[in-house]
């Protein structure tokens, strides 16, 4: 059961076209800020289908790209051709920042299995510059965020971070592809996290998760319910 801290901070719009608006606004400044003040900017980046018309808002915005280092907060071990690629769904949304120079690190490496890829993924995570300055964070009808699936193979390594390495596999219930998700200290090696979601039924769920209460069935409470990282929650019907 985990409960109390700082509550997230909710930003409501009244569509998705001006959540998308908001938050590209919120994340351009937040790239500008970063550039200005560390020399780059750092950002971790959902993936799904949610904010796909976000990240080709951001695309049009003129920021320094070529000091811009992005990455997923989780992959389905699939290749870059395939459909269900989230990095891909990155490069493509965002293919004229990364023509202008910005840095995509993939977590899908070599192996048959995410398994088999942690230690490679997890040397490559190292190039990118922490803590994070933002990490962007989706979530399922199901409470999962990143690949924190309630019943999942290897959740607890996930939240735990127990291996000592950035990433961890995941398994969901039932499901292939297997994953490979940042951990949770991972994740919060970050200055800010942003939750966004869509939809009434994730409201209900997401309501549902604010409240205290166990992590295993509402994954996404490890995120809510941390004191370390301050968490802004972007919603719109
Ligand atoms: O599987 C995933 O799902 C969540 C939510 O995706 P959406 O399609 O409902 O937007 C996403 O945040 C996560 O990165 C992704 O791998």
């Amino acid at each position: 059961m985990i409960g109390g801290g700082t509550m997230p901070t909710i930003n409501s719009h009244a569509d998705k076209a001006s959540l998308v608006t908001a938050l590209a606004d919120h994340i351009g400044g937040l790239i500008r800020d970063a550039v200005a003040a560390y020399g780059r900017a750092s950002l971790v980046l959902s993936g799904g289908t949610t904010p796909a018309d976000l990240f080709a808002r951001l695309d049009g915005y003129d920021l320094p790209w070529d000091k811009v280092y992005l990455t997923l907060s989780d992959e389905r071990w699939v290749d870059l051709d395939d459909p269900a690629s989230n990095e891909a769904m990155v490069r493509r949304t965002l293919s004229a920042a990364v023509a202008k120079g910005a840095t995509v690190v993939g977590l899908k490496s070599v192996g048959a299995t995410p398994a088999d890829g942690l230690a490679r993924t997890s040397s490559r995570l190292a190039t990118m510059p922490r803590p994070y300055d933002l990490v962007l964070l989706g979530m399922g009808e199901d409470s999962h965020t990143a690949s924190f699936f309630p019943g999942a193979t290897g959740l607890a390594e996930a939240l735990s971070g127990a291996l000592g390495l950035a990433v961890a596999a995941v398994t969901p219930a039932g499901g292939v592809p297997a994953r490979i998700t940042l951990t949770l200290p991972e994740l919060l090696r970050s200055r800010a996290v942003a939750l966004l979601i869509t939809g009434d039924k994730k409201k209900a769920v997401l309501d549902a998760a604010l409240k205290p209460g166990p992590v295993e069935p509402a994954p996404v409470r490890a995120v809510l319910h941390q004191t370390q990282v301050p968490v802004s929650i972007w919603w719109a019907p």
